[in-house]
């Protein structure tokens, strides 16, 4: 049991006040498309256009070998016919984690919109063209901190990571299409999807998609 005399009375009148759902939801959707990305890229293209601030943005859930969730923000870089893609590092803990069990998950929120898109599955890695486009598309600074970070690592010692940047750097300005060995490009092929958005009177709206034991995907309204 957790004591709550943690939390100072005036600490949760003040959370407790901060205001919530505050966003405008669109109106429902009049068509739901058969399958749950076209949905995504819908509510993506009207989120951009009601200027939704970085609306690619998202919560990666993985687990680690104890079982142990862990989760972190980062940024959606495509959607295809095969799922939802990601990127980073494969030495980091996400990466780690998503080799020794590859079920995840993102969540994206759209403050402005009041809406939450769910989506669960299995992540597999993309080959080598699809990783070393990712890599390359990112500015130097960008690639020279990945090659040369030991990301989530502690960091002992500043002078040695400007010294590993800058080496990074010099070699990427050498040989503008190197790729760094230890990035991934992943995909998390979509098993559920859930699209929900607020209502003013607390009557969300829920819609969900599953895929059934034929791949074919099946859509269920789901009480708030
Ligand atoms: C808005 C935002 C976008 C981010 N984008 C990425 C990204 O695309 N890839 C990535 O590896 N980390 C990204 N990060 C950093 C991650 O949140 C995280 O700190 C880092 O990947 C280490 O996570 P790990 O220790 O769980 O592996 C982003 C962070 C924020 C706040």
């Amino acid at each position: 049991m957790v004591d709550a005399d943690f939390s100072l009375p005036d600490v949760r009148t003040w959370i407790r006040g901060i205001p919530a759902l505050t966003g405008t939801p669109p109106p429902a959707p009049e068509h739901f498309p058969e399958k749950p990305g076209e949905l995504f890229l819908d509510w993506l293209r009207a989120a951009v256009a009601f200027g939704v601030v970085e609306p690619h943005v998202c919560a990666l859930a993985t687990v680690d070998s104890d079982g142990m969730p862990d989760s972190r923000f980062l940024i959606l870089k495509d959607v295809t016919e095969g799922g939802f893609w990601f990127s980073g590092s494969a030495a980091s803990p996400k990466g780690i984690e998503l080799k020794e069990n590859p079920r995840a998950s993102l969540a994206f929120y759209w403050r402005e919109t009041g809406q939450q898109v769910r989506i669960r599955g299995l992540v597999r890695e993309g080959d080598d063209a699809l990783r070393s486009r990712d890599f390359v598309e990112r500015s130097v600074t960008a690639r020279a901190v990945a090659t040369a970070s030991k990301q989530s690592e502690v960091l002992e010692d500043l002078g040695a990571y400007d010294t590993s940047v800058a080496a990074a750097e010099a070699r990427i300005s050498d040989d503008p299409g190197f790729v760094s060995k230890g990035w991934r490009a992943w995909c998390l092929e979509p098993e559920s999807v859930e699209f929900w958005q607020a209502d003013s009177g607390r009557r969300h709206q829920r819609w969900l998609y599953r895929r059934g034991s034929d791949r074919a995907w099946t859509r269920a309204v789901l009480w708030p």
